[in-house]
């Protein structure tokens, strides 16, 4: 009993494999279809060699299906082994006196988009976490050098004084003051008389902090001096460092704190040097924390991604301490989960689904991929910091491999160090973000977040893996951060170009998962996984191609599939079912709903044909020289529910919106060459049947072509729709514009 105790006592994650069996006969069974289907038609084609030559859509088609078989083949193994991890924060609690510093890292870019309140609520949930608070400490990054942000974070230090104590008292489930407030748990909870009076006064203190943050004004607070004299004259992209220490715990003893430290920072910007966006702020993050506190481990999130789970740093460090050998905990990932997103997701961004079905699988690979929040990880991998001599003295006791060593230093004596190492030309000449395979193949070296994609997160987990780390998936219940998910349509497909432009850049890059494969220590299965999420810009090349097709024939009068009485004719209509069922017993596996199965399918093919595409020839472009890619920050809600007021508002939250956009015009003409060609199809199939040629489309052509309007769907209300729920004119002139090409095409071909 004894021994077995001591043994339970000192695990704390078990990995669980998890047994799809029927899954993978389905899989199997896809797979078959798909190649049935190319094979009868790499069949029909050799065997059409007598004659004239084989039709050229039927060329295409082949190598789209070719195209969908790999694409079948590499999510395959994405999915094959899934595996959960376990988490036993409890028997942390033996271990207090082990547990290492942690620091937590939040990006904000711009008050605008991007309220200071949200920012403010996902500080305090980082605030409040289960953990001993004189090791942590959280560090703000404004790239959008706010005083308003900066104000809020004051004001903020104040609440939590109060907030903090609170929650730990009261053992409060969520601790983003926004949706704590609102939700039911409070009002209805073991109401002592003690408890509701605090709960009372808590709840408009914090209403308090809301009106102040709301109600300031820019100009007026940097007219005050004083704190905001700095801000004075500052403009966004051109300003010097700005360093506040909000909160100093360092001085006090362990046992009268009460917060974590909180540190302010707008790293110095200037108009001749490229900031890199995330990757760069990040950067400017880890040195800064590093002269200051120094912990070994770092927690990063976005502004909008709260702490949902308050035991969610024991839970990673469940992950980053339990595996016997520590190459298992590069990083920890939490799957990235929305808050107050809209029900059925129309806009097919809360991405439940494929966290589940191929986070859990490729979380059986080397791991999961990093997803920019929620990730705290270890300090390893730093060399060639630059010149700042504390920043060395840092590395150099985070490389000594000790979790432990203390760090006592005089925060507000640092200062001038930390602003050093945010200036803008710290990084020239060092490693910092270096986006190569430096000096080829023996030399490897990464410092910090990596530069060069608008993806970092993905790039720079990739790099870790490369570098022959694993990584390790958290999925805690309640889930462990939750964030703001986009809504309406130019958002949402702004943020699926960004992640396809950056994902595309690390396909062309020297960062090739292949190469990292063939060069490095990224293992070939993960390679793989790994090149799922790179080609999505590819894939619309050939998703559209295919889409063209259906139109074209009825356009050109020819056929691309076989007719009803032909033998092959049974393989496509056995995908297309097959196919579905399948996405829609994973989505009911997932316990998901079936409205928003047919969304996410129909987004799929409206993400393919706007952001993807775009997304292809943004960096096609940036490639040739012609321009540059930007990071477009999401806007994020500060409500964390939608809007109850009534349903039919509700109904309209999920109606898609537009703008005058490019990545608009290619679903527009395609909505419209669709509407073209099943007109001109039909009217043809009714008045000249008779003369119908045999080549001409069948059946199967008039299906592509409906279930392609069905897909597009938004886009034919768009046509129609007013203000926001229209297609502005611009956007509908150029793809009519597109359509008559095609068109033209058609008829020449
Ligand atoms: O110049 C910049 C631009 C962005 N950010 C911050 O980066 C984060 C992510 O930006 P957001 O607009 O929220 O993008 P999302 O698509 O929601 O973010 C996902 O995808 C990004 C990569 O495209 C990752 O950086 C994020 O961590 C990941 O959550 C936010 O905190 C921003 O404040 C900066 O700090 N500086
Ligand atoms: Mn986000």
């Amino acid at each position: 009993m004894a021994s077995a105790s001591a043994e339970t006592k000192l695990r704390l994650q078990e990995r669980v494999p998890l047994r799809r069996t029927a899954w993978k006969f389905a899989d199997l069974a896809v797979l078959s279809l798909l190649l049935a289907l190319a094979a009868s038609r790499a069949a029909s084609l050799l065997g059409n060699v007598d004659g004239e030559a084989p039709p050229r859509c039927w060329l295409v088609a082949l190598v789209c299906e070719v195209w969908f078989t790999l694409m079948w083949l590499l999510n395959m193994n994405g999915k094959w082994n899934p595996v959960r991890f376990d988490t036993f924060p409890e028997r942390l609690s033996e271990r207090i006196d082990e547990l290492p510093a942690v620091d937590l890292f939040v990006t904000t870019a711009d008050p605008k988009l991007e309220p200071p309140l949200v920012t403010v609520n996902t500080v305090l949930s980082l605030l409040a976490v289960d953990y001993p608070v004189h090791k942590l400490a959280c560090y703000v990054s404004d790239d959008g050098c706010s005083p308003v942000t900066f104000y809020a974070l004051r004001e903020a230090v104040e609440f939590a004084r109060l907030w903090v104590p609170f929650c730990k008292r009261h053992d409060v489930k969520v601790r983003a003051p926004f949706v704590y407030f609102p939700s039911s748990e409070a009002r209805s909870g073991t109401a002592d008389d003690v408890f509701l009076s605090e709960w009372t006064s808590m709840k408009s203190e914090y209403e308090n902090l809301v009106t102040r943050i709301e109600n300031a004004d820019e100009g007026s607070l940097v007219r005050r001096g004083g704190e905001f004299a700095e801000f004075l004259g500052a403009e966004r992209r051109n300003h010097p460092t700005i360093i506040k220490i909000l909160w100093d715990n360092s001085k006090r003893s362990t046992a009268e704190e009460v917060l974590p430290g909180l540190v302010y920072i707008s790293r110095e910007k200037s108009p001749r040097h490229h900031h890199h966006f995330k990757a760069g702020a990040m950067n400017v993050l880890t040195r800064v924390s590093a002269v200051l506190t120094n912990a070994p481990i770092m927690l990063n999130v976005d502004c909008d991604m709260f702490a949902n789970n308050p035991q969610v740093v024991l839970h990673a460090m469940c992950l980053l301490l339990g595996f016997d050998d520590e190459v298992h905990s590069g990083f920890v990932q939490s799957p990235q989960r929305f808050y107050g997103g809209l029900k059925d997701d129309p806009f097919g961004n809360q991405m439940e689904v494929i966290f589940q079905k191929l986070g859990w699988g490729i979380a059986g690979l080397q791991g999961m991929f990093y997803g920019g929040t929620g990730s705290p990880s270890y300090k390893e991998l730093q060399k060639k910091f630059g010149t700042s001599k504390e920043l060395i003295e840092s590395a150099r006791t985070i490389i000594s491999g000790d979790m432990l060593a203390a760090h006592t230093v005089d925060i507000p004596s640092r200062i001038e160090a930390a602003k050093e190492v945010s200036s803008c030309n710290y990084e020239t000449g060092t490693c910092w973000g270096q986006e190569n395979l430096l000096q080829g193949i023996t030399i490897y070296f990464q410092v910090g977040w990596v530069y060069g994609s608008m993806t970092e997160d993905i790039l720079t987990g990739q790099r870790i893996h490369a570098a022959g780390w694993r990584s390790a998936f958290l999925n805690p219940d309640p889930p462990a951060f939750l964030g703001s998910a986009p809504t309406g349509g130019p958002a949402s497909l702004t943020q699926y170009k960004r992640w396809a432009t950056g994902l595309f850049e690390i396909l062309i890059s020297w960062n090739n998962p292949i190469l990292l494969w063939i060069l490095k220590r990224l293992e070939f299965r993960q390679c793989l996984a790994y090149l799922i999420m790179n080609m999505q810009s590819m894939r619309s090349i050939f998703e559209l191609s295919y889409a063209l097709l259906g139109p074209y024939c009825l356009l050109a009068n020819k056929s691309f599939l076989p007719k009803a009485s032909e033998p092959g004719f049974g393989f496509p209509i056995a995908l297309f079912l097959v196919y579905n069922i399948y996405t829609f017993m994973e989505y009911m596996d997932c316990r998901v709903s079936a409205r928003a199965w047919w969304n996410n399918q129909r987004m799929q093919r409206i993400t393919s044909a706007s952001s993807w595409l775009l997304a292809f020839l943004t960096v096609l472009l940036k490639t040739l020289g012609l321009s540059e890619t930007v990071f477009e920050v999401t806007r994020k809600d500060n409500k964390s529910t939608p809007d109850e007021d009534d349903s039919a508002e509700d109904a309209d939250l999920g109606r898609f919106t537009f703008d005058s956009s490019p990545v608009f015009i290619p679903p527009t003409a395609l909505m419209i060459v669709n509407i073209v060609a099943i007109s001109i199809g039909a009217w043809r199939a009714v008045f000249a049947m008779v003369g119908g040629v045999p080549s001409g489309p069948g059946v199967g052509e008039f299906v592509c072509c409906g279930w392609l309007l069905l897909c597009f769907w938004p886009f034919m209300r768009g046509l129609v729709g007013k203000g926001n729920y229209g297609i502005p004119w611009s956007v509908k002139l150029k793809a009519g514009a597109l359509v008559a090409a095609f068109m033209h095409f058609c008829r020449t071909n």
